[in-house]
C-alpha cells in the first residue's frame, strides 16, 4: 500500500485513500494487496475470478504469471508491465477511491474529470464509473476541475516549501472569530462579513468601477466586523492581489480568502498573501480533508469557516473535531437557487442544540437585501452574515450597511 502514497499529493484523502478505501464496501470485491516479497515494481491486483475471466483474452499477453487463491480469485503479477504504465495505473486508481470515499460521504462533485482506465488496467472500477467523461456536472464542479489545474500551475511556480519560508516575514493574523464576536455583542445584530466581489457566475458583473481597496474601506467605515475578498479569478474576477492590496492599505477589519480550496497548498498561500480566515467547502471537500485543513488552519493561526449547504453536509460537519465556525449557504452552489429559509431548516431541532452546545458561531450566508432578511436569519440563530451583492452594487457601500441593517452599525 505504502508505494502507493508518494504518487499523489497534499490533500489527507489522498493520503489516506487506500486506508480509508477499506471502509467503503466496493460493489466488486478488490484489494490492492502489499506484495509479500517485494520487488520493483513491486505490487499485486487481486482480482475476483469473474473479473479475470471476462478480461482473460486482454490480460494473459501481459499478466504473468497468475495464481489461483484459496478465495476462488486470481492473482495476477504486473511484474512484466512497463515502469511507467504501472505508475499510472496507481494514480488512477487511487483517484478512484478517493471518488469513492467522496461519494460515500455524499460528496457529488469529483475533484476532476473521470477519464478512463490507463493501458493494462484491469480491475473492477471499469466496471462501475459512472458519468464517465467530461461533462462536469454544474458550475462547482466545473469550477473544482479548473481549480485543480490552476492550482498544479501555481504550486510549481511557488512550492510549499518557499511558501513556509516567506511564512517568517507575514505579519500576524488578525482574529476573525473574535472580531464576529465582539461587533454581535456591541451591537446585538449578527456581524457583518461583508464581500468585496466584482463577479459571480450567476449574476455576472455586480460592478464596473470596481476598486476593492476603495470598497474594503468603505466596508470598514460602515460597520463591518470581517471583510471576505473572493480570490478566483476565472469566475469572480476577484485576485490574491486583492487581498494583499486590501491587507496593505491599513484596512484593519480581519479578512476571510473566499476561495474553492481543495489541497492544503493554498491555505498556506492565503496566509501568505494576508488572510486572516479561508473558506472550507464541505461540498467539496471530505471529512478527512476538512479535519486535517482545519488543522493547518490552527497552526497558522487562521479561522476556517467551514461551509454546508444541506443537512448532510451540517451533519457531517458536526462530526468532525475543531470546527468553531459554519458558514451556512443560502445558495445553492450547484443550480445557483438562494433560499434564505435554507438557514432556519439547518438550524431547526437537535441540529440547532448540538450548535449550540458546541459553542460553534454560524453565520447565514447569500441573499441577503434588507432588515428583514437579517431579522429573519437572527431568529433563526445566526450571529454572523456573509454579504456580497447588495452592497457590493450600492454606490456608496457603507450606506449600503446602513440600509442593509437598518440603522449606522458603524459605533
Ligand atoms: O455567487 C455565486 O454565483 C456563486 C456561484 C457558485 C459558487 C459560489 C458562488 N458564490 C459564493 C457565495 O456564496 C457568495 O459570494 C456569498 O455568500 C455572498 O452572497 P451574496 O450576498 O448573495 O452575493
Amino acid at each position: 500500500m505504502d508505494s502507493v502514497m508518494p504518487l499523489r499529493t497534499t490533500t489527507a484523502a489522498t493520503a489516506t485513500a487506500a486506508t480509508a478505501a477499506a471502509t467503503v464496501r466496493p460493489r466488486f470485491s478488490f484489494q490492492l494487496l502489499a506484495n509479500p516479497r517485494p520487488r520493483k515494481p513491486a505490487f499485486s491486483l487481486s482480482v475476483p475470478t469473474t473479473i479475470f475471466t471476462t478480461h482473460r483474452a486482454r490480460i494473459l499477453p501481459q499478466f504473468t504469471p497468475v495464481r489461483a487463491q484459496e478465495d476462488g480469485s486470481a492473482v495476477v503479477s504486473e511484474s512484466t508491465i512497463p515502469e511507467g504504465d504501472a505508475l499510472k495505473i496507481k494514480e488512477w486508481e487511487v483517484a478512484r477511491f478517493q471518488d469513492e470515499i467522496a461519494a460515500s460521504q455524499g460528496i457529488k462533485i469529483r475533484r476532476r474529470p473521470t477519464t478512463g482506465p490507463p493501458l493494462h488496467y484491469v480491475g473492477p472500477f471499469e466496471f462501475r464509473m459512472q458519468n464517465e467523461g467530461n461533462t462536469p456536472i454544474n458550475i462547482l464542479e466545473e469550477i473544482i476541475w479548473y481549480k485543480d489545474k490552476e492550482v498544479s500551475q501555481m504550486k510549481e511556480k511557488k512550492p510549499l516549501l518557499l511558501l513556509k519560508k516567506l511564512l517568517s516575514g507575514v505579519p500576524p493574523t488578525r482574529d476573525f472569530l473574535g472580531a464576529l464576536k465582539e461587533s454581535y455583542s456591541r451591537t446585538g445584530l449578527p456581524a457583518l462579513i461583508a464581500e468585496v466581489k466584482k463577479a459571480s457566475p450567476s449574476r455576472g458583473v455586480l460592478r464596473e468601477d470596481f476598486n476593492p481597496v476603495e470598497i474594503a474601506k468603505a466596508y470598514e467605515r460602515g460597520g463591518a466586523a470581517c471583510l471576505s475578498v473572493l480570490t478566483d479569478q476565472k469566475y469572480f474576477q476577484g485576485s490574491f492581489e486583492n487581498l494583499e492590496a486590501i491587507r496593505n492599505a491599513g484596512v484593519e477589519c480581519p479578512l476571510l480568502c473566499k476561495e474553492f480550496v481543495i489541497e492544503a497548498w493554498q491555505i498556506y498561500y492565503a496566509r501568505v498573501k494576508g488572510a486572516d480566515a479561508i473558506l472550507l467547502i464541505a461540498a467539496v471537500l471530505p471529512n478527512l480533508d476538512i479535519q486535517y485543513m482545519i488543522k493547518i488552519c490552527k497552526l497558522l493561526g487562521l479561522t476556517a469557516l467551514v461551509e454546508v449547504h444541506d443537512e448532510m453536509e451540517m451533519d457531517r460537519v458536526l462530526g468532525i473535531d475543531g470546527v468553531e465556525l459554519i458558514g451556512i449557504n443560502n445558495r445553492d452552489l450547484g443550480t445557483f437557487k438562494v433560499d434564505i429559509s435554507n438557514t432556519k431548516k439547518l438550524l431547526e431541532g437537535e441540529r440547532g442544540e448540538r450548535i449550540r452546545e458546541k459553542g460553534i458561531i454560524v453565520v447565514g450566508e447569500s441573499g441577503l437585501f434588507t432588515p428583514a432578511d437579517i431579522g429573519y436569519v437572527q431568529d433563526a440563530g445566526v450571529k454572523a452574515v456573509l454579504v456580497g451583492e447588495s452592497l457590493v452594487k450600492q454606490e456608496d457601500p457603507a450606506k449600503g450597511i446602513s440600509g442593509l441593517f437598518g440603522k449606522d452599525i458603524s459605533c
